[in-house]
């Protein structure tokens, strides 16, 4: 074990519980996790606070230099840098391409002008106001999330339904007669009694603190999950991951910040119109937020803050041309800057240090979980078929706790998607799957992996912005919630992930990002983040595709180590006869869709047909 690891290792006959069993309380927790804060990352945050409370005060000392032009753009300036902020979360950070947030901010400012209007004008009301303008988006915003992200949307439908939510909130608002103000919007109603520098102050102070919200967020475990999302959204739901529950939650609480930004709006500048929702505003956040810099929360604040006071600028002092000259700066900008204006400030990103890698420790013994006599795997006359092509047919197939079986076949004979037909529900057009005795027809991956099954594919499926130690945390996301605020300084796996990773010497790159690693490194790291889910089945689509001798070997050890020592089953893909000869309980042979042979190694060395098959002579 290396000098990272340390706890002691699991009891080699405790079999290992899954995401479900730890849902359920099954594991004793373990002390070492939760120790102080390493001095580095605990420094990173203060700088972090420090510069906050630094912008903070700039933004309450400010008023004393700035005139009233530059007060009143700059507030209006400010407010939008909010909303681009949630822009860049959902967009730089998550993936999901946005122009709806428009229809928050208008929902979100009507809803305080329409309460000040027609409702009362008194301070009551404005609290009434801004409660209304932060549940509101949320509600709107939870009715579009659900509408978005259900299983199996793309991210372009995501993208029009974003286009249509702001169309529609404001032909509501045109409609709206008197109540909205239709075309004319609302104008002239009581807000908050502050002066010019008090709306100045607040708008700055509530754009410092979401800024600085974000920040942390984005550092943090939970935060980091957005970027795993926006890799590799497949790869999170064979973790475990609901992603669909997530962005809709994203979705929510971003509109709720949207709509705080518009009860701003709504009181700084005194009236509240249809374009606020509409989506060439829409659309304006999305440029800002690339102009600033997407993923970076500075860059669109940048963005936001600076197109907005250098368009009042020069469409004050030059009313003809401004927009051309504002053009060819955006022109110029994306030439010269293409990862936005946050690239100006990179530089000063090579002073920080990187931050340290979590401490590798092993988790506990686990308290068996299994209970009733099922088998692991139960599939029953299983088939499959892309349209008139039947790719599956008949398979009858069973796995016990403790099997290494081997799944072998020529090409196209439908091993993988045997695979696919065991962990999602909706593969199999035919027959029944059973997973520790639940059928599992219609579930979504993510639920099947939460009953006790990790795949790993045949190229290796990981997540290419993040750290390696990031992506074994994604591992566990399902075990334990990851933190809102905080990168944790522990990263707690089975003592068999931190064998492959000993073996495979990745417990000394932690920090190394994954982009970096080789072909078989990033194999082996899949392995051993799908080994972290604790499966009792693990299915492995040709792990060894690509690998040299000695690290074929080295997953060979820990595939047998894992099923004849820990009690786990594994089926397994693999070309490669010697390997499966060596390994392997039991042989399962695939020939043209139909399972041919069941047996041992020896019966399956020997059999007819596989020698025929494998001689090239076992076309029918
Ligand atoms: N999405 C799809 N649409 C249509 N046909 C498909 C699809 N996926 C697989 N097939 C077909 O199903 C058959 C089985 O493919 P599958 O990938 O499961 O085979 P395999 O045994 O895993 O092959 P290999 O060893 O080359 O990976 C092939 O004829 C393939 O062309």
């Amino acid at each position: 074990m290396s000098a990272r690891s340390s706890a002691a290792s699991p009891s080699p006959s405790s079999p290992p519980s899954s995401c479900a069993s730890r849902r359920k309380g099954f594991r004793v927790p373990d002390a070492a996790l939760t120790g102080g804060a390493p001095v580095a990352r605990r420094r990173r945050g203060l700088v972090l606070l420090v510069l906050a409370l630094v912008a903070a005060a700039v933004m309450l000392a400010a008023p004393a230099v700035l005139d009233r032009f530059s007060l009143n753009v700059l507030t209006r300036a400010m407010i939008f840098a909010i909303l681009a902020i949630t822009v860049d979360l959902l967009w730089g950070f998550a993936g999901i391409l946005t122009f709806g947030q428009a229809a928050f901010f208008g929902v979100g400012a009507y809803a305080t002008a329409m309460i000040l209007t027609h409702v009362g004008d008194s301070a009551p009301y404005v609290a009434l106001g801004l409660v209304a303008a932060v549940i509101l988006p949320m509600v709107v915003g939870a009715m579009v999330g659900w509408l978005t992200f259900y299983p199996g949307s793309s991210a372009f439908y995501a993208t029009i339904i974003s286009l249509v939510v702001p169309i529609v909130v404001t032909q509501v608002i045109y409609s709206g007669g008197t109540f909205t103000g239709s075309s004319s919007g609302l104008v002239g109603y009581w807000g908050m009694p502050l002066s010019l520098e008090g709306y100045f102050r607040l708008a700055g102070v509530v754009l410092v603190a979401v800024a600085f919200a974000a920040l942390v967020f984005v550092r943090s475990d939970a935060g980091r999950l957005l970027t795993a999302i926006r890799n590799n959204e497949t790869r999170c739901a064979y973790l475990g991951i609901n992603t669909q529950r997530i962005k809709i939650l994203l979705t929510v609480v971003l509109a709720g910040v949207t709509g705080l930004a518009g009860f701003l709006y709504a009181n700084a500048s005194g009236m509240v119109a249809p374009e606020n929702a509409g989506f060439v505003f829409g659309t304006e956040l999305v440029v800002w937020t690339a102009l600033g810099g997407r993923g970076t929360i500075v860059g669109p604040v940048l963005g936001a803050v600076g197109i907005g006071y250098l368009s009042a600028e020069l469409s004050g002092d030059l009313p003809f041309l401004w927009q051309l000259l504002i053009g060819t700066l955006f022109v110029l900008v994306i030439i010269v800057l293409p990862n936005g204006l946050a690239a100006l400030v990179a530089p000063l990103k090579a002073w920080r240090k990187p931050p340290p890698p979590p401490t590798l420790v092993a988790l506990p013994v686990t308290v068996p979980r299994r209970t009733g006599t099922a088998p692991l795997l139960a599939m029953e006359k299983v088939e499959k078929s892309y349209g008139s092509q039947k790719v599956l047919a008949d398979i009858t197939l069973t796995v016990a706790p403790g099997e290494l079986v081997s799944l072998v076949g020529p090409n196209g004979a439908g091993k993988t998607t045997l695979m696919r037909c065991m962990t999602d529900g909706a593969a199999a057009s035919g027959g029944t799957v059973r997973i520790n005795g639940t059928a599992i027809a219609g579930m979504l991956p993510d639920a099947i992996v939460a009953r006790g099954i990790g795949r790993k594919f045949q190229v290796a499926s990981v997540f290419e912005d993040l750290t390696v130690a990031e992506c074994l945390r994604m591992a566990r996301a399902c075990h334990e919630t990851p933190s809102l605020v905080a990168a944790a300084e522990t990263l707690a796996l089975p003592a068999s992930a931190i064998d492959i990773l000993r073996l495979t010497g990745l417990d000394r790159m932690l920090a190394s990002p994954v982009s970096l690693l080789s072909h078989g490194q990033k194999q082996s790291l899949e392995l051993a983040m799908v080994v972290s889910l604790e499966p009792e089945l693990i299915l492995l689509d040709e792990p060894t595709a690509g690998l040299t001798k000695t690290e074929r070997s080295t997953i060979g050890t820990v595939l047998k180590t894992l099923t004849a020592e820990r009690g786990m089953a594994a089926i397994l893909v693999e070309h490669d006869l010697d390997f499966v000869r060596e390994i392997s309980s039991r042989i399962v042979v695939l020939h043209q869709g139909r399972l041919v042979v069941d047996g041992t190694v020896e019966e399956a060395v020997n059999a007819d047909i596989v020698k025929r098959i494998y001689s090239g002579g076992g076309h029918e």
